[in-house]
């Protein structure tokens, strides 16, 4: 059993996660670990499954198998207790349209005891909205916003973003990931951050976690990146995509490839290019090389097992 002192320092705790719906593996067998305090990002290509991994986080899916424990409680049988102390907001445009700004905010100040009346003043100025505002005449960037808002004018202990910043403008965006940090900022908070843009995980996230087919696959700190992975620039004569033990992900065409070494694989003898493949450059992986080179990895080995061995057609 795990110490009582452990799960404090531990905001959300999934073991063995597996969910289906109608036959179709959503969630296969999910471990996921997030400490108190930390920015978490959550990256996959579309269908991975971190929206269903989030919905058993906020207590809108139950566990089929495995086990989920969000700020210590399970979010099903104490969604009450759980859902007033996070905080969530996601790409769907889900507020309630008839509703003008201020109405809104009345009644999340009704649903959560924590609400901070003085905070919610400064955001609805610092967002340029009003309380007149109706929710159906705003842009969408203002109604995230509003959305945001009530996500955390609670000051939650836990704030989940499941792909907040979709179709929207710079400033809206900037203002999401402002939020992310100011809330983080106060001791001991912790976000949950599930994005398609790559940029804004790398700039705001601690840790990131890559799903591919309802799995995590690989979880790490951008030290532990840079640690395991490079990328090379490579002249290859014959123009025709390398192959080479340890390296990964080749992207490029004729005679210009690059790709990422994953040092685990490398033999104790290092980086072996065959004579046809002159090293060009190293450089610093990027996480969104890492992206591309671990989910086209995964893909590739997926089209290998079902298409008996055809390989796939990605540039992997
Ligand atoms: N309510 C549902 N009924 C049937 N299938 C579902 C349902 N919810 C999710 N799925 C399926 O589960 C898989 C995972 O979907 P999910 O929305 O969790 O992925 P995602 O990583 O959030 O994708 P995206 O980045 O496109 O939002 C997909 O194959 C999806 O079609």
């Amino acid at each position: 059993m795990t110490p009582i002192n452990a799960l404090d320092h531990v905001a959300v705790e999934v073991q063995n996660l597996s969910r289906s719906f109608r036959g179709n593996v959503a969630l296969d067998g999910v471990d996921l670990s997030i400490p108190v305090g930390s920015i978490f990002g959550l990256v996959g290509l579309n269908g991975a499954g971190k929206t269903t991994l989030i919905r058993h986080l906020i207590g809108s899916l139950t566990a089929q198998v495995g086990s989920v424990r969000v700020l210590g409680k399970d979010p099903v049988g104490n969604c009450v207790d759980v859902l007033a102390r996070i905080g969530y907001l996601t790409e769907e445009d889900s507020l309630p349209q008839w509703m003008r700004v201020g109405e809104l905010i009345d009644f999340s100040r009704a649903v959560y005891r924590d609400w901070d009346d003085d905070y919610a003043v400064k955001l609805l100025d610092s967002f340029g909205l009003s309380r007149n505002d109706r929710l159906s005449s705003l842009s969408k960037g203002l109604r995230a916003r509003a959305g945001l808002l009530v996500a955390i004018a609670h000051r939650p202990e836990l704030l989940i973003l499941d792909e907040p910043s979709s179709g929207l403008d710079p400033l809206a965006r900037r203002d999401i990931l402002e939020a992310i940090i100011r809330t983080v900022s106060d001791d001991g908070r912790t976000v949950l951050f599930s994005s398609h843009l790559l940029e804004e995980v790398d700039r705001v996230c601690d840790t990131v976690a890559l799903m591919s087919t309802g799995k995590i696959i690989e979880t790490t700190t951008n030290d532990e990146l840079q640690e395991r992975y490079e990328e090379i620039v490579c002249q290859v004569e014959d123009g025709s995509k390398p192959s080479v033990d340890g390296v990964f992900g080749w992207q490029g065409s004729e005679n210009e490839w690059t790709g990422v070494v994953d040092r685990r694989n490398l033999s104790t003898a290092g980086l072996q290019l065959p004579a046809s493949v002159k090293l060009i450059s190293k450089r610093a992986i990027t996480l969104d090389r890492w992206f591309a080179a671990r989910a086209g990895q995964e893909a590739s080995s997926r089209n290998e097992m079902t298409d008996n061995g055809e390989k796939g057609r990605s540039n992997v």
